[in-house]
């Protein structure tokens, strides 16, 4: 038994922060507010809840079938959707599988991905409804990250670091275990308690809940599935950008009922180097993580020491 398990509940849910408003745009008075609900949501919990309804149920309907599709897919169909990148193709560990699909927002990317899988003839409907969704979904991280480098007051470089970054989509499935001798669901892990290696995440989850996000002090709170709104979360490279001053929260998955979600990471590009800027660092802020690329990080995190360690962005670092 992991030390995570025994962890108490707690009976808070996120803050829930409005960006469904058309009007919400850089200088109003609504977004100032919206950046300070932000800011403070992500110093609590390093996420929040963020109602969009932009992404129209329609379309959130129409992913939900393509995933439905997709994975009941065989296995050997499955796995043709590799990737030059390590680990952004087909993953299938127990009760989870997923599906990645790397520049989701760029629609020719989109429809390699359905070539892979349907060499035939692609599957024009599916690239469409997932482009559509990474798409819309990306406005809402771009909003986000202004957001937070305006607050942090370093939005000079927020032109750099857009460009720095691109988006993964990954679609998952989490098979629910079988029903104990009694008839009774049991509760199973159906994804570790990780931070997110990347930038930002934006989570949703269709229908079924499971997703549990860790407190600062040492609580879980359960993630309740909401139709219009996507999670949106701090990756441990947003953290380093801003010298630590937003921390990526532990998150697990703890399943009972087969479950879907989808995720969009925004990812820094390959030879960016992340390192935060001069503005954030200062005697009361000393530089608290080196220099680095995304790709290094990532290979540290899939050695024996990179798994181990309880952090692994300050386990990476003092190397
Ligand atoms: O399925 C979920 O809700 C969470 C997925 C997740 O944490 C991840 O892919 O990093
Ligand atoms: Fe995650």
């Amino acid at each position: 038994m992991d030390s995570d398990s025994v962890l108490p509940y707690s009976c808070f849910q996120l803050p829930v922060i409005d960006f469904s408003d058309q009007t919400l745009k850089p200088g109003s008075s609504k977004w100032d507010q919206a950046k300070s609900d932000v800011r403070k949501a992500l110093e609590d919990y390093g996420c929040f809840e963020a109602s969009f309804d932009q992404v129209s149920m329609d379309l959130k309907k129409s992913v939900f079938e393509a995933m439905q599709e997709l994975f009941e897919l065989p296995i050997q169909t499955k796995q043709r959707n590799v990737s030059p990148k390590p680990f952004y193709g087909y993953l299938n560990n127990n009760l989870y599988q997923s599906l990645g699909i790397d520049d989701a927002n760029v629609l020719e990317k989109v429809n390699d991905f359905a070539q892979q899988i349907w060499p035939d003839h692609g599957n024009k409907s599916i690239s469409e409804t997932i482009h559509k969704f990474s798409e819309q979904l990306s406005e809402l991280d771009v909003m986000v990250r202004r957001m937070i480098m305006e607050s942090f007051g370093i939005e000079k470089y927020i032109d750099e670091h857009l460009n720095s970054t691109n988006y993964l989509f990954r679609m998952a499935k989490y098979t629910s275990p079988p029903d104990a001798d009694d008839g009774v669901e049991e509760t199973k892990l159906g994804l570790r308690s990780h931070t997110d290696k990347n930038t930002i995440t934006i989570l949703h989850q269709y229908q079924v809940g499971g997703l549990e996000v860790k407190t600062k002090d040492e609580k879980w709170i359960k993630v309740k599935p909401s139709q219009d709104s996507f999670i949106v979360m701090v990756g441990d490279c947003l953290c380093a950008l801003l010298n630590g001053r937003l921390s990526s929260p532990y998150h697990r998955v703890m399943m009972k009922k087969t479950r879907y979600s989808t995720a969009l990471f925004s990812v820094p590009k390959a030879e960016v180097i992340i390192d935060s800027p001069e503005e954030l660092v200062d005697e009361e802020h000393p530089r608290i993580f080196k220099p680095f690329e995304y790709n290094d990080f990532i290979n540290f995190f899939h050695t024996e020491a990179g798994r181990r360690a309880q952090s692994t962005l300050q386990a990476f670092c003092a190397t």
